[in-house]
């Protein structure tokens, strides 16, 4: 899936290239927003909202005549997580139901073994025979991985930088994370960089070494990445337990810095450790405290554009990256809606760190594939938004007309979540589709992409409308998907598809299952009659029978029929009447599958296969 660079420092991968050849100049954009949730009085593309339904009367304080939303309901929104590792305890508004055992972890290689040599030179730097003695066993060892064994005995399934610095100390009395976790947090999206290293200027963000000192919160406690350091109330907690582990305060204090920064504890020990889930939320990013917003984006002012709108974010291309900007926490609604919280953003970000595994960027797995956006970066930002956004965003205001809030509205204090992504072209909505193998393709590869994560995460988009499936062309003729071990390799017909926006998914990280608790958005459900995308949410909460934590994959085939829909319907191509009954008949025989697992071994697809047939 990976492509050769011809820079050496640069990560080029298939989206870069693609996109270099796709979108050269930020004025040949066009990208026309589409929200995930349109408002139907207003949305071309929407059936006119029925008159009965109710309106929401959430609207922002900003402007209030600027947008109203017509089905969410914010102020009972919240991500929830429910943890099934040892020590994973924290269930925010978890309903009990008892109808289902707890769904198992997922199948398939998720956790890599490992790296022996690695953990060897490691603890070739401190007492080894006292840190194994010292080393606490996991309460609930089926969520750990094995350890290794070693002459000394085994070696506990040590997670995280963090983790083997306070086993190095002795000062983990706690039980660790799972490895998947771990991995997660290991992972090239989690580097830590000073504001300045986040140079969104250059051509391509630097893939920088993942040193030990440059991936650690520790090591931004010791060296006191002052520059970026934001006075404010909220923060001050985090940075005194940082500066106070950078003066060696004692043993304590640097173990309670460190273990309230550290995933292990983070969503665990928010509830009953006292830990913000702001902390965790830096901590999860790489982070000691939020990066000053104006700063990171100042040196490009030139060339970011902005590309689309939702309803929590704003997307602006910057080079060959998206950045979406996900404001939070505030105290005011923003776009209509009550902001995201710090902890629903640390869901969102380990969901996306989740899917960037199916990249194969760790090492081999049973599953993976490309068919989710690669998020390369996160950032936690604060403060009041940068000019050449502002700029940026007018601009789109200009030619498309926003729907969202002025963001020349955010106070100083302002929060926010920078997603970077790679562009993923346009979005569904806006992109022409030419011919029938154009819209095989995509089928094909977003079927491939949900089966392959279904194996590996249990995971369910719950919100995949034609918004939400980006497109962009290549030269690729085929791609590469591996579901089970199986490696298929899919005739593109020069397209390349990712799906982006998880706020409604939902996954089995391998510790924990993250997924939205839509019972308490009645409204969602709300949408016009006969509206696809309206059906397509009544259709889940019949499936989920509103108990959401559950694994549906049917939810997946769902949004399969929901997209044979919308390419019959919305969507113009060259295309002949067989074609369209081809299409037909795929939507009926979709009606019986119960996962895209299933689905993607449906005749229809059979010749998209170049190689490797799913059903071999
Ligand atoms: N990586 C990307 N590449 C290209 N365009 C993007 C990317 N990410 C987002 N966009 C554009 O921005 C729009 C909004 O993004 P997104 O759906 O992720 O935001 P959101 O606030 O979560 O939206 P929603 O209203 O669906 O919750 C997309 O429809 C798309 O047009």
């Amino acid at each position: 899936m990976k492509t050769s660079s011809s820079n050496s420092n640069a990560p080029v991968d298939l989206w870069s290239e693609i996109l270099a050849a796709e979108t050269p100049r930020p004025q040949q954009i066009g990208v026309v927003y589409s929200r995930r949730n349109p408002n139907p009085r207003n949305h071309p593309n929407q059936q006119p909202s029925d008159p009965a339904l109710p309106c929401s009367t959430r609207v922002s304080l900003a402007d209030p005549n600027k947008r109203v939303s017509w089905n969410r309901s914010l102020s009972t929104r919240g991500r929830t997580s429910i943890a099934v590792g040892a020590c994973m305890v924290y269930q925010p508004g978890l309903k009990k139901d008892k109808r289902k055992p707890k769904p198992p972890l997922p199948k398939g290689k998720l956790v890599q073994p490992p790296n022996f040599e690695k953990e060897r030179l490691y603890f070739q730097e401190v007492d080894a025979f006292e840190l194994l003695e010292e080393s606490p066993s996991p309460k609930k060892v089926g969520t750990w991985i094995t350890g290794n064994m070693t002459e000394e005995g085994p070696i506990p399934a040590i997670s995280s930088r963090l983790e083997k610095w306070l086993h190095s100390r002795r000062l983990n009395p706690i039980c660790g994370s799972s490895s998947t976790l771990s991995k997660i947090l290991e992972a090239p999206s989690t580097r830590m960089e000073t504001i300045c290293d986040l140079d969104l200027n250059a051509s391509e963000l630097r893939t920088l070494e993942r040193t030990e000192g440059s991936n650690s919160l520790l090591h931004s406690a010791q060296t006191g990445d002052k520059k970026s350091f934001i006075e404010n109330d909220l923060h001050l907690q985090t940075n005194d337990r940082m500066l106070a582990a950078q003066s060696g305060e004692g043993c304590e204090d640097i173990e309670a810095a460190v273990k309230k920064l550290s995933l292990v504890s983070t969503l665990s020990s928010i509830d009953d450790d006292h830990i913000s889930p702001f902390s965790a939320l830096l901590s999860i990013c790489g982070q000691s405290a939020p990066s000053a917003f104006q700063d990171v984006f100042s040196s490009v002012s030139d060339t970011i554009v902005k590309v689309g709108e939702g309803t929590f974010g704003e997307a602006f291309k910057v080079n060959n990256y998206v950045c979406k900007i996900v404001p939070f926490d505030g105290d005011f609604r923003v776009n209509g809606e009550v902001q995201k919280t710090s902890e629903e953003l640390l869901e969102e970000v380990l969901l996306c760190k989740t899917l960037n595994q199916l990249r194969g960027k760790d090492g081999d797995s049973d599953n993976l594939c490309s068919a989710f956006i690669d998020c390369v970066e996160f950032r936690v930002c604060q403060g009041s938004y940068d000019a050449a956004l502002i700029r940026a965003w007018e601009d789109w205001d200009l030619k498309h007309g926003s729907e969202n809030d002025h963001p020349k509205e955010f106070p100083d204090k302002q929060c926010y979540v920078v997603f970077v992504q790679q562009h993923g072209g346009k979005d569904l909505e806006s992109f022409a589709l030419l011919n029938f193998d154009e819209a095989r393709t995509l089928l094909v590869q977003v079927t491939a992409g949900l089966a392959v994560a279904e194996s590996a995460y249990e995971f369910e988009h719950r919100d995949l409308h034609w918004g939400n499936i980006l497109i962009g062309r290549s030269d690729s003729e085929t791609l590469q998907f591996t579901l089970d071990g199986k490696n298929m390799l899919v005739k593109t017909y020069g397209l390349i598809i990712s799906i982006i926006d998880f706020t409604l998914s939902r996954i089995n990280t391998g510790d924990r299952i993250l997924y939205l608790d839509l019972s308490s958005d009645p409204d969602l459900f709300k949408g016009p009659k006969g509206d696809k995308q309206s059906e397509t949410y009544r259709r889940m909460k019949e499936v989920a029978e509103d108990w959401w934590e559950g694994s549906y994959p049917k939810t997946n085939v769902l949004w399969l029929i929901y997209l044979v829909d919308i390419l019959l319907i919305k969507k113009s191509f060259e295309r002949t009447t067989k074609h369209e009954r081809d299409l037909r008949s795929l939507k009926k025989r979709l009606d019986k599958y119960d996962s895209a697992k299933e689905a993607i071994l449906d005749p229809f697809f059979t010749d998209l296969f170049l190689e490797s047939d799913p059903k071999a």
